[in-house]
C-alpha cells in the first residue's frame, strides 16, 4: 500500500488545468503547488514556523547533499529528516542523480551507477539506484525520486536515447529495491531531452511500471521556454490523470502558470531563494532589484499588493540598507517575500482553476508583471 495518493478535485473548463490534492503520511498538498527548496535540510534563512506562516505545504531536500554532509546515517539515527530539521509537514527528496552530473566532476557512469568525487573534499563516492533508495529511506521523506540521469542540453539524439533507457532500467531497480518502511511514495522521472519520440518512449516505459507519481526531468536546463512548453504539450498527456505530475527545477512565475495550464501539479525551483540573496525580488509589477540606488529613500513596501510579513513591516529603503550593509536580516526579508510571492501565486492559480478562469488570470498576471515586454 503506498501512502501517497492523488485526489483530482476538478479540471478548469477554460484552461484544462487541474485542481487536486496529494495525500502523504505527513499531510496534504493542495495542487498545483510550489515547493520551496531546502537542499541541505533548511530552506535558506527561513524557520519552519515562518514557512508554515506563509503556508508552504511541502519542501524539498536533497539526497546527494545530505549523503555527503552530514551523512544519511546520522540523520537516520536522529530519527529521520522531519525530526532533524523540525518540519512535520511533507518532504520530497530529489534522488541525487542530477546533482552528481551538475555538481561533481571526475564522474564515471556505468550500468551499475555513478562514480564521482565529492565536491566538498574530493572523496571517491558511488551512487546507484539502490544506494539512492537506501539514503532516502534513512531520511524518511514522504516522496522519493527515482535515480536518473539528466542529460546535458543540448545532447546528441543517440546519447539521449541510451540515457533514458538506462534511466528506465534504474527506475525499475528503485521500485524493486525500494522497501517502504515509512510507506513512502516513489516518483519516476521522465527524460528524453527535447525529442518527442524519446519523451513518449520514456513516459510509456515508466507508466507501464505504475509509480505513485511521475516527474518530468531534463527541462529548464537552458532551452528556450517555448521549447519547454512544447515538450510539456506532448509529454503530460502520456501520464496517467490519476497521478501527480511534477515538473522539476521550474519556478519562474510565468512558467508556474504555463505549466499549470498544461496539467502539471507540482513545481520546485531555487529561484526565489537564490535571487533573494542578491537583492532581487518578485513583485506584482515584475522584478524589482531593491539594491538599486533609486530605492535609497523609497519608504514604501517591496510590493504594495503583497500581504507578507516583509511588506507589512519594512520599506524598500530599509531592506536596501541591510543588503548594502551585508546584514543577514536583509536576505531573510527578501527571501520571505519571494517565497510568499510564489506560494500566493499558486493560491491564486488554484482559485482561478476553481472558478474556470485560469487563462484570464494568466493574461492579467502577464500584463501587470510585464511579461509581454520580453
Ligand atoms: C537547471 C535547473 C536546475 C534549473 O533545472 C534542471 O536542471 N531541470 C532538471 C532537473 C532539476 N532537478 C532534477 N532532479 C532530477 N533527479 N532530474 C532532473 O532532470 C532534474
Ligand atoms: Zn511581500
Amino acid at each position: 500500500m503506498t501512502a501517497v495518493k492523488y485526489e483530482l478535485i476538478k479540471v478548469c473548463k477554460q484552461s484544462g488545468a487541474r485542481l487536486g490534492r496529494v495525500h502523504t503520511p505527513h499531510g496534504v498538498i493542495e495542487t498545483p503547488a510550489f515547493m520551496p527548496v531546502g537542499t541541505q535540510a533548511t530552506v535558506k534563512t527561513m524557520s519552519p514556523e515562518e514557512l508554515k506562516t506563509m503556508d508552504a505545504h511541502i519542501i524539498l531536500s536533497n539526497t546527494y547533499h545530505l549523503f555527503l554532509r552530514p551523512g544519511h546515517d546520522i540523520i537516520g539515527r536522529a530519527g529521520g529528516l522531519h525530526k532533524f530539521m523540525n518540519w512535520d509537514r511533507p518532504i520530497l527528496t530529489d534522488s541525487g542523480g542530477f546533482q552528481v552530473f551538475s555538481l561533481s566532476d571526475m564522474r564515471k557512469i556505468t550500468e551499475e551507477g555513478v562514480q564521482f568525487r565529492s565536491h566538498l573534499n574530493g572523496d571517491k563516492l558511488f551512487l546507484s539506484p539502490e544506494k539512492a533508495m537506501e539514503i532516502q529511506n534513512a531520511l524518511g521523506s514522504d516522496i522519493m525520486m527515482a535515480f536518473d540521469e539528466c542529460p546535458p542540453y543540448p545532447a546528441e539524439y543517440d546519447y539521449v536515447k541510451k540515457s533514458l533507457e538506462r534511466t528506465t532500467r534504474w527506475a525499475e531497480r528503485c521500485l524493486n529495491s525500494h522497501a517502504r518502511p515509512h510507506d513512502q511514495g516513489l516518483f519516476a522521472i521522465v527524460q528524453g531531452g527535447m525529442h518527442k519520440d524519446l519523451r513518449i518512449q520514456s513516459a510509456k516505459d515508466l507508466t507501464s511500471m505504475d509509480f505513485p507519481g511521475y516527474a518530468i526531468g531534463g527541462l529548464s536546463v537552458g532551452e528556450p521556454k517555448h521549447l519547454m512548453y512544447d515538450v510539456l504539450d506532448y509529454t503530460v498527456p502520456e501520464l496517467p490523470a490519476g497521478k501527480p505530475r511534477y515538473l522539476m527545477g521550474v519556478g519562474s512565475p510565468d512558467a508556474l502558470i504555463e505549466g499549470s495550464i498544461r496539467g502539471v501539479d507540482m513545481f520546485d525551483c531555487v529561484l526565489p531563494t537564490r535571487i533573494a540573496r542578491n537583492g532581487t525580488t518578485m513583485t506584482s509589477q515584475g522584478r524589482l532589484v531593491v539594491r538599486n540606488a533609486k530605492y535609497a529613500e523609497d519608504f514604501g513596501p517591496l510590493d504594495p499588493e503583497c500581504s507578507c510579513y516583509t511588506c507589512q513591516n519594512y520599506s524598500r529603503a530599509y531592506i536596501r540598507h541591510l543588503l548594502k550593509a551585508d546584514e543577514t536580516f536583509g536576505i531573510r526579508l527578501t527571501t520571505y517575500h519571494n517565497l510568499h510571492f510564489l506560494l500566493q501565486l499558486m493560491r491564486d492559480v488554484r482559485q482561478a482553476i476553481m472558478e474556470d478562469r485560469l487563462l484570464d488570470f494568466r493574461d492579467d498576471f502577464f500584463t501587470k508583471y510585464g511579461l509581454f515586454d520580453n
